[in-house]
């Protein structure tokens, strides 16, 4: 059994005036330890499915299941990583780390000293006293990494972590959270608009079409661009046919082109 199993998954999202079907016919797996993102035009239905994984949606039909087990129940073992932050602005950084351990009764010394020993791996090390407002945007993205990751959670939703930072952020950004999440072995799913990113973060990427979103095609990656960093892959010789494949597949999706 897989580590993450989404099985015939549609939604309709129901209005007084209206009914939008979102998404249709999802169904995939993911391994423990994978790296998946879903990239696709905007509208066809990213976030709806990454809410429905999360369980924050109930989908009109389908299950997900987590470790063979309905993820309704294991809420707690999924983390989050947003386009904001979402730090609490009156809260020192280190409090803002080591709240979702407060909040769920779990905190002691031991994963304390851990997500302290964290934020000094990443390079944080002396800003544990200091207010977010102090902090540059990436460096509060990488805090938010810190307290995502205190929690220990089992499957971390990444929805466009990196969106609102500049450019040299972001990459510097891909290659700390690529490298933290395959030291602590864990399993992520990207939304992103950024075929790129996608590409160099990824072990598959999903292309949904849209209206109902779909999956219209699995990107796996080859193993030369798993092994090595994001910032690496974007250079790599198979980096330029593997982002013209998957442009080629999005242009396609475009109303009007079949
Ligand atoms: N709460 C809602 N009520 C009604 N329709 C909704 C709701 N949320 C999303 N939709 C519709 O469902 C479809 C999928 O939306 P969703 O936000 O999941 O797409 P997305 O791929 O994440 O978009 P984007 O890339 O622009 O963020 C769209 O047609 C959207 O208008």
């Amino acid at each position: 059994m897989s580590f993450l199993h989404v099985q015939d998954i549609h939604h309709t999202y129901f209005t007084k005036a209206s009914a939008t079907t979102a998404l249709s016919d999802i169904t995939f797996t993911v391994e423990e330890g994978e790296f998946v993102s879903l990239l696709g035009p905007s509208g066809c239905g990213k976030t709806t499915l990454l809410s429905i994984i999360s369980s924050l949606l109930k989908p009109t039909q389908g299950t997900v299941l987590l470790e063979n087990k309905p993820v309704s129940t294991a809420k707690n073992q999924i983390g989050y990583m947003l386009q904001q932050d979402y730090l609490f602005p009156w809260k020192t950084i280190e409090e803002n780390i080591l709240m979702g351990l407060k909040l769920s009764k779990q905190l002691n010394e031991k994963n304390k000293s851990a997500a302290l020993n964290l934020l000094d791996q990443i390079g944080l090390g002396g800003v544990e006293k200091q207010l977010p407002k102090q902090l540059s945007g990436g460096m509060r993205q990488r805090v938010a990494l810190v307290r995502t990751l205190a929690t220990e959670p089992k499957l971390l939703m990444l929805d466009e972590p990196f969106s609102a930072l500049d450019y040299q952020t972001k990459l510097k950004l891909e290659d700390l959270v690529s490298q933290t999440l395959d030291e602590f072995g864990k399993t992520a799913i990207l939304v992103t608009h950024d075929i790129g990113e996608a590409i160099a973060m990824s072990d598959r990427v999903f292309l949904l079409s849209p209206s109902p979103g779909r999956i219209h095609k699995i990107f796996e990656m080859p193993e030369e661009l798993k092994k090595i960093s994001p910032f690496e892959a974007r250079n790599h010789e198979l980096y330029p046919s593997i982002f013209q494949s998957i442009w080629k597949e999005l242009e396609s999706l475009e109303p009007g082109k079949e």
